[in-house]
C-alpha cells in the first residue's frame, strides 16, 4: 500500500520557503520539521495485485451452452453437439490484460442438471463473478433464471460480479425470448446483460473482458477514483463495434 503526501491548495507555505530543499544538500525529499504539517495523507492507493485469482463460475440450465462457451472463449472454436451434459466441474485459467494489469481468472463450468446442483452451491461461496445464463430458444431456461438468481443470492457473496447472458443468436430462427426481456430481466435484478453466441463467437470475449475489468477496478478501487460502470463499458463496446443490429 502507498501514502501518497500532496499539498493541499492551502499548503502554500511550502512552495513559499525553504521547506522542501530540493536542490538542497538535504536532498530532493528533505522536509523541515515544522513544515512538516503541511503535508497530510491525501489518498491511499491499492496497487492491483496481479497475483489475485478470480473465480468466475458459469452457470445455468443443462444445455444454455456453459461448456460450448467457455470453449469458444479458451480455444476460439464450436464443436456442435460435442458436448455430453457436464457432470461435474472443471476449470480454465485466464489471464486478461486490463489497463496494463494482467487479470487472471479461474472460470469454472458448472454442470446444469438438477442432481448436481448441491455440489454447485458449495462453488458459490468464494466466487467473485458468475456468468448466468440461459438460451435464447429456451422459454424454461429463461424462466429458471429468477431461480438461479435467488439461489445465487442465498450462497454466493453480496458482493459477487453477476452477468446476464442470452446464448445462441445465432439461432434468430428458433428465438422464443427477446433481447428486450432478458434486458427487462437483467434491469430488474441490476445486472449488466449481453447476448452471446458460442458457435460464432459474437460478445463473448467482450463478456469475459467486462467481467475483469469489474473485478480488476473493484480490487483496486481509489478512494476518489469513479467507480468502474460495467454497463457504461458495455455500452460504448456495443456502440464502437456497431455488431448485432444494435443488440448485445
Ligand atoms: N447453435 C448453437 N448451439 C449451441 C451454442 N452453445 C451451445 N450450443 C449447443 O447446445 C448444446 C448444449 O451445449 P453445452 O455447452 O453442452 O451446454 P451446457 O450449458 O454446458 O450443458 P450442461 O453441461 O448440461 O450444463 C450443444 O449441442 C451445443 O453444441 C450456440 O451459441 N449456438
Amino acid at each position: 500500500m502507498d501514502i501518497i503526501m500532496e499539498k493541499t491548495p492551502e499548503m502554500e507555505c511550502v512552495d513559499q520557503g525553504e521547506a522542501l530543499h530540493s536542490d538542497s544538500a538535504y536532498g530532493s525529499s528533505a522536509v523541515d520539521t515544522d513544515t512538516e504539517d503541511c503535508l497530510t495523507p491525501l489518498e491511499i492507493t491499492f496497487p492491483y495485485n496481479e497475483d489475485l485469482m478470480h473465480k468466475t463460475i458459469m452457470v445455468g440450465d443443462s444445455g444454455v451452452g456453459k461448456t460450448s462457451l467457455l470453449v469458444q472463449y479458451d480455444q476460439g472454436k464450436f464443436i456442435p453437439g460435442s458436448f455430453s451434459a457436464t457432470v461435474g466441474i472443471g476449470f480454465t485459467n485466464k489471464v486478461l490484460t486490463v489497463d496494463n494489469a494482467k487479470v487472471k481468472l479461474q472460470i469454472w463450468d458448472t454442470a446444469g442438471q438438477e442432481r448436481f446442483r448441491s455440489v454447485t452451491h458449495a462453488y458459490y461461496r468464494d466466487a467473485q463473478a458468475l456468468l448466468l445464463l440461459y438460451d435464447i430458444t429456451s422459454k424454461s431456461s429463461f424462466d429458471n433464471i429468477r431461480a438461479w438468481l435467488t439461489e445465487i443470492h442465498e450462497y454466493a457473496q453480496k458482493d459477487v460480479v453477476i452477468m446476464l447472458l442470452g446464448n445462441k443468436t445465432d439461432m434468430a430462427g428458433e428465438r422464443v425470448i427477446k433481447h428486450e426481456e432478458g434486458e427487462k430481466l437483467a434491469k430488474e435484478y441490476g445486472v449488466p446483460f449481453m447476448e452471446t453466441s458460442a458457435k460464432t463467437g459474437v460478445n463473448v470475449e467482450l463478456a469475459f473482458l467486462a467481467v475483469a475489468k469489474e473485478l480488476k477496478h473493484r480490487a483496486a478501487q481509489q478512494p476518489n477514483e469513479p467507480k468502474f460502470q460495467i454497463h457504461d463499458y458495455i455500452a460504448s463496446e456495443k456502440q464502437k463495434s456497431g455488431c448485432c443490429g444494435g443488440y448485445m
